[in-house]
C-alpha cells in the first residue's frame, strides 16, 4: 500500500468517533484461528485497528501467517507494531514505524529502522512515524528496549519527548506503560502531552476498565490499545462497553 491511505483512515474515524480502540493481537500468545475470531470479533463492536505484535514476537513465520490469516475478514486496517525487524511481515496495511526515544540503545532509536525499512518498502507497509515512549519499568518493552523509562509522575518529561517528536516531523506519539502494566499512564501525563503535541496521540498498557479508559480519552489520548485484558479472557460485551465510553468521553 502506499500514500496515507492508513493515516487518511484513522483521521476519518476521529473525526466521526472521537476516540478509537485499537487491540493488540500478540502472534505469540495468540494462535491463528482464536486471532481470526478475535479481530472479527472487534471489529464488530467498533474496533478501528488491529495491532498485531510482541515485544518478544521473533517468529516471522508465525506472525506473517496470523497477520494474512486475519487479513480476510476484516476490514479495518492491520497495524504491525514491530518490536524489532522480525515485526515486518507482508499483507498488513501500515506498521507503526517507530522509535523508542528514550531508548539507551540505539538500535531501538534508529538502528532496527534502517534493518527494517527496506522490507517496509518492499512489502508496501503504510509507514507511520511514532515515537513511542515507554513510561515506567519492569515491563517487557522497557527491558527488551532498554528504556530508560520515564516516570509514571514526571508529565513534563513525557511532554518533552512529545515536542522533540514533532519537531522531528513524527506524527504519532504512543504513551506505553508496558503490556499488562499493574497501571496505566496517568490521565495527567496525557493531559501534559496533548498540550504540547499535535499529532495523533496513542496510550496504552494497563487498560482494562471503564473508567480508566475514559479518564484517559478524557485528557486527550486519540487512541486506546488494549492486549492483555482480551488475552486473559476478558468478555468481548466489557470491552464494547469500554468502546461506548470512550467514544462518549471528549
Ligand atoms: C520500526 C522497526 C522495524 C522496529 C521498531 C523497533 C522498536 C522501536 C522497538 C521498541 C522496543 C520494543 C521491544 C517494543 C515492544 C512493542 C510491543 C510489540 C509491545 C507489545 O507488548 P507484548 O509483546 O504484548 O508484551 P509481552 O511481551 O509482555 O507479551
Ligand atoms: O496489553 P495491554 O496492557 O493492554 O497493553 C497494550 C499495549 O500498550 C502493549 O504494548
Ligand atoms: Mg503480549
Amino acid at each position: 500500500m502506499t500514500g496515507n491511505k492508513v493515516e487518511s483512515f484513522l483521521k476519518s474515524e476521529l473525526e466521526k468517533k472521537n476516540a478509537l480502540l485499537f487491540v493488540l493481537i500478540d502472534s505469540e500468545e495468540s494462535k491463528l484461528e482464536s486471532s481470526q475470531k478475535l479481530a472479527q470479533d472487534v471489529e464488530k463492536i467498533g474496533a478501528s485497528a488491529i495491532l498485531v505484535g510482541g515485544s518478544s514476537a521473533t517468529d516471522q513465520i508465525e506472525m506473517a501467517k496470523v497477520v494474512k490469516g486475519i487479513k480476510k475478514g476484516i476490514k479495518i486496517p492491520i497495524i504491525l507494531f514491530p518490536g524489532n525487524i522480525t515485526g515486518v511481515v507482508p499483507d498488513a496495511d501500515a506498521i507503526l514505524f517507530s522509535s523508542l526515544m528514550n531508548s539507551e540503545n540505539p538500535y531501538f532509536i534508529t538502528q532496527a529502522q534502517a534493518l527494517g525499512a527496506p522490507s517496509v518498502l518492499k512489502f508496501g507497509l503504510e509507514p507511520l512515524p511514532t515515537a513511542y515512549l515507554v513510561i515506567g519499568d519492569g515491563t517487557s518493552a522497557w527491558f527488551v528496549g532498554s528504556a530508560r523509562g520515564i516516570p509514571f509522575e514526571k508529565p513534563k518529561i513525557a511532554a518533552a519527548y512529545a515536542l522533540a517528536a514533532q519537531f522531528l516531523g513524527m506524527r504519532f506519539v504512543y504513551l506505553e506503560a508496558g503490556s499488562g502494566a499493574k497501571s496505566s499512564v496517568t490521565p495527567e501525563m496525557v493531559k501534559t502531552v496533548r498540550k504540547a503535541f499535535n499529532g495523533f496521540l496513542i496510550v496504552g498498557g494497563g487498560i482494562r476498565d471503564t473508567k480508566t479508559a475514559s479518564d484517559l480519552v478524557k485528557a486527550g489520548a486519540d487512541a486506546l490499545v488494549i492486549g492483555t485484558f482480551l488475552e486473559k479472557g476478558g468478555s468481548i460485551k466489557k470491552l464494547a462497553e469500554i468502546t461506548k465510553a470512550i467514544q462518549r468521553s471528549k
